[in-house]
C-alpha cells in the first residue's frame, strides 16, 4: 500500500465522508448557503492561505530533492496569488474588500489551524510537515470533484468550485501525492506515527474550517 493511501485510510475516510455530506457543502450545491457563511468562509480562508503559504515554504525548505523544493516553493507562491486573485473577485462579488478581511481578523478555528499547520511545519521532520500540509490538498481536491459533478446554481459559488474543481488542481495534488508515497519508504516507525498523527489532526482541521462557517463561529470573549 502506498504511503498516502496508508495516511488516507486511517486518518480521513471517516471525516470525508462528514465532510461531504455537512450542510455547508450540501448548501453550496444545493444553493441554500447562506451568503454570509460564505463571507464568513473567504475571509476565514484569505488568513488561512497567508499563513499556509507560508508553511508550505517552510516545507520547501526543508526538502532535499530540488524537484520538491522547486515544487513545494511554487505552490507556496501560487496560495498567494490565489488569495490575491481568486479571493478579490470573490470578496468583490459578497460586496467585501480586503480590508474587511484585516479589520475581522482570524477566527477561534483558523487561528488553531494555522498555528498546528506552522509549528508542525516549523518544528517537525521533512515527512512530518508534508503529512500535516497534505490534507489541504487532497481533501480540497476531493471535494472539488465531488461539488463539479452536483454543481451549484448560484454563480459565486459555481466560480469557486471551478478552481478547485480544476485539472491545474488535480495535477497539483498528485505531485504532492508522488513525494509523499516516496518518502513512504524513507520514514521509520515513531516518525510514521507523528505522520499519521498529523494527518489526522489536519484533515480534522478542514471538517472544523467548514463547520465554524456554517455556525459563523467567533471567539467567545
Ligand atoms: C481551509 C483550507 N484548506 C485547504 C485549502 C486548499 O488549499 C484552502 N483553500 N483552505
Ligand atoms: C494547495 C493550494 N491551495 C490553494 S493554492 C495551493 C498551492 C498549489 O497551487
Amino acid at each position: 500500500m502506498t504511503f498516502s493511501t496508508e495516511l488516507w485510510d486511517a486518518g480521513a475516510t471517516k471525516v470525508y465522508d462528514e465532510i461531504v455530506r455537512h450542510p455547508f457543502i450540501t448548501g453550496l450545491t444545493e444553493g441554500t448557503l447562506d451568503h454570509d457563511a460564505f463571507r464568513y468562509f473567504i475571509v476565514q480562508d484569505s488568513h488561512y492561505l497567508r499563513a499556509y503559504s507560508r508553511a508550505l515554504a517552510l516545507v520547501a525548505a526543508r526538502a532535499v530533492d530540488q524537484d520538491a523544493v522547486s515544487m513545494f516553493a511554487r505552490h507556496a507562491a501560487n496560495a498567494i496569488e490565489v488569495e490575491r486573485e481568486l479571493h478579490s473577485s470573490l470578496l468583490g462579488s459578497l460586496g467585501l474588500t480586503s480590508a474587511d478581511v484585516d479589520a475581522t481578523g482570524s477566527g477561534p478555528t483558523t487561528t488553531a489551524y494555522m498555528s498546528y499547520l506552522t509549528a508542525t511545519c516549523a518544528t517537525g521532520t521533512y515527512a512530518e510537515a508534508v503529512a500535516a500540509v497534505l490534507p489541504c490538498y487532497w481533501i480540497y481536491r476531493e471535494v472539488g470533484r465531488e461539488l463539479l459533478k452536483r454543481s451549484s446554481p448560484d454563480p459565486v459559488y459555481a466560480q469557486w468550485i471551478a478552481a478547485y474543481g480544476s485539472e491545474e488542481f488535480d495535477a497539483v495534488v498528485e505531485s504532492v501525492l508522488a513525494v509523499t508515497d516516496r518518502l513512504g519508504a524513507e520514514v521509520g516507525p515513531g516518525e510514521r506515527d507523528r505522520c499519521h498523527r498529523h494527518f489526522s489532526t489536519t484533515t480534522r482541521y478542514e471538517w472544523m474550517f467548514w463547520d465554524a462557517a456554517y455556525r459563523k463561529l467567533d471567539w467567545p470573549i
